[in-house]
Order: C-alpha cells, then sequence, then structure tokens
C-alpha cells in the first residue's frame, strides 16, 4: 500500500482482445495472487469470472459498463475493499486489479475515480493496461472511437494474439499504436505469454471518425438444455452475415460433455471450452451475450427460435 494508498492496475481494451486470457496466465503465474480482482461486463451475464478462478479475491461487477452506468457499483465495491485493505483484512491486499469491460474507456473510469473524493485518498492508479488484439486492431483503430481512445489511454500497450499475424502487419500495427500513444511501452504477448513484437513498421493512415451507432449488449435465451450443435452453426451463419455488427459472443450451454463456454470475437468463432463443474459463481446456463450495433433483439430470438426448433 504506497504511500498509504492501495494501488490498482486497470486492465482494457477492445471487446474480445483478451483480457480474461491475460489476466488468467498472470494469476497462473502467481502474479497479483494477493491483489482482489475486480471484473466489469457489460452484460448481465458474468462469464469471464469463470476463467479467473485462480483469483483469491473475485468481485464480478455485472450488467452495466464502469465508464458509465456502472461506475457507482465500481466506486462501491472499490471502498469496500479500500475498507478491508485496512480494516478485517489489513496486511493481506497488496492491490486491486480492475479488468473492465471491452465497452470501457480506462481513460474515462481513472479520471472518475480521481474525481471520487474518498477514493482519491485511499486509492492510485498505479498503470493502465491495454490489450490490443493483433488479428482485429487496425480494423478497430480505423472504425471505432473506443479502441482509439482506449489504446490513449493506456501507460503500457499489450499486443495479444500476436502469432496470428504475418510479421509485416504486426510491425505496421505496432507502428499504429505508437503513433497514437507514444508514451507507452509496447509489448507482446501470446495467451498472456510475453513474446518479441518486430520493430515498427509504416503505420496505417487512420481516417477521422464519423459517428457510428453504439455498440450495446444483448441478451438471447437459447435455453439451457441441449441444442448446442444447431447453437453453434446457427451462430457461425450469424456471424457470417453479421459479423461487422456482431462484435462479440459469449454465452454458457449446457452439452452432453459438460458446461461448454461458446465464444466469438468478429467472425472469429473458438473452439467451444468445456468449463469445470461447481467452480465459481454459476453463471446463468443457455443465455449467449451478443455485443454489438444495430442488433434487433427481438428478430434475433425469433431467428433462433425458428432454428432451434
Ligand atoms: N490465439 C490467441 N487467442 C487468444 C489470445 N488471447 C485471447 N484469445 C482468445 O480470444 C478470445 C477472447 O479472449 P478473452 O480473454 O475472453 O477476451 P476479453 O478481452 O476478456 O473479452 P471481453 O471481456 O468480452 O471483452 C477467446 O476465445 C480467447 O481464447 C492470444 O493471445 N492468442
Amino acid at each position: 500500500m504506497a504511500e498509504g494508498r492501495l494501488g490498482l492496475v486497470i486492465l482494457g481494451g477492445f471487446l474480445g482482445a483478451g483480457k480474461s486470457t491475460w489476466l488468467r496466465h498472470q494469476l497462473h503465474e502467481g502474479r497479483f495472487a494477493r491483489h482482489h480482482i475486480l471484473v466489469n461486463e457489460a452484460a448481465g451475464t458474468p462469464v469471464d469470472n469463470l476463467l479467473l478462478g485462480g483469483a483469491a479475491r473475485l468481485t464480478v461487477l455485472a450488467g452495466g459498463c464502469a465508464c458509465c452506468e456502472g461506475l457507482p457499483a465500481l466506486i462501491a465495491a472499490l471502498r469496500d475493499i479500500c475498507d478491508a485493505a485496512s480494516g478485517r483484512e489489513a496486511g493481506q491486499i497488496d492491490g486491486v486489479v480492475l479488468e473492465t469491460s471491452g465497452l470501457a474507456d480506462p481513460g474515462a473510469i481513472a479520471a472518475a475515480l480521481a474525481a471520487d473524493q474518498v477514493l482519491a485518498r485511499r486509492l492510485r492508479v498505479t498503470e493502465v493496461l491495454v490489450l490490443a488484439d493483433a488479428l482485429h486492431s487496425a480494423a478497430q483503430l480505423a472504425a471505432e472511437p473506443l479502441a482509439r481512445a482506449q489504446a490513449e489511454a493506456a501507460d503500457r500497450l499489450i499486443v495479444t494474439k500476436p502469432a496470428g499475424l504475418p510479421a509485416a502487419e504486426l510491425a505496421r500495427l505496432v507502428a499504429t499504436l505508437h503513433r497514437l500513444n507514444p508514451g507507452a511501452g509496447i509489448e507482446g504477448a501470446e495467451q498472456g505469454v510475453p513474446v518479441a513484437l518486430p520493430a515498427p513498421g509504416a503505420p496505417y493512415d487512420l481516417p477521422a471518425l464519423t459517428g457510428a451507432a453504439p455498440i450495446r449488449p444483448h441478451r438471447l435465451r437459447v435455453g439451457a438444455e441441449g441444442g448446442w450443435v444447431a447453437l453453434s452453426v446457427w451462430l457461425s451463419a450469424l456471424l457470417s452475415a453479421r459479423g461487422e455488427d456482431v462484435v462479440r459472443v459469449k454465452g454458457v450451454v449446457r452439452s452432453p460433455a459438460g458446461r461448454l463456454l461458446l465464444q466469438s470475437v468478429r467472425r472469429v468463432v473458438q473452439p467451444p471450452e468445456i468449463l469445470p463443474e461447481g467452480e465459481g459463481p454459476t453463471p446463468e446456463e443457455g443465455v449467449i451475450v451478443l455485443i454489438g450495433r444495430n442488433i434487433d433483439e427481438e428478430l434475433l430470438a425469433r431467428s433462433w427460435a425458428r432454428f432451434g426448433a
């Protein structure tokens, strides 16, 4: 607790950038072992906590992005952690890691926390870490004001999934990030493990941005029992038709093999991951969260109802 204030690491990055994966690896390596991990998810269905079973202290703030409507809940949670760190858990908490939702601007969160009179005396942001997905960042930086704001807010930028991109394109992405935020260190990590990045190439020219429809979370009830094969086929078809608008999909469904975590980032669908039973808070099974723009929830539900039937 430097200067008597608890340190806070803000871990940000666009939807699906790899925040939980990176943090899971750090926890596995014993980093942040005495930190309180706070996970904020934009959607009301928490999933990321399932990936962070290695955390000794974990709180999920679901159902509101912490830089806007979820801010009061974040402030309340941080005040509680500060109370615990100086009271009942004195000497046991080294700091806090906040994994933001992919819809959050970490700069806005840091500013809001600094403006809170109680927290300003008890907490200080030690680092803003922002993850940039090698596969999608160039397109996101070109089109999404939020992706640029996130990169600009970073003290340190970590390029995730670098193995999936040719070195020349990676070098251009590194240069583009450097141009956006010359003060930030830039590193690479594959599944959370540090990897070397190529020297910067020629940066991409980023266009001036015009207003796009806001990105919002939507919940789709797909049924808790079975049907996951139909669901993955339906999801693939949806992403192939609407992959530009459906930015992120995550959810937990029941299959004969157990609980399956289904997820995608843009059109990239991950192989389903079988989740251990009984670990961590139980997520709502049979609910898929789709985060994107121009999504008509009722139309989506009707489409799935027809297909799933
Ligand atoms: N190949 C590869 N895949 C990765 C890497 N990091 C994350 N992924 C995959 O990318 C997808 C999204 O990863 P998450 O860690 O859930 O991303 P996130 O930023 O926490 O996602 P949101 O909380 O929804 O914004 C998952 O399918 C991961 O397996 C990486 O370094 N390499």
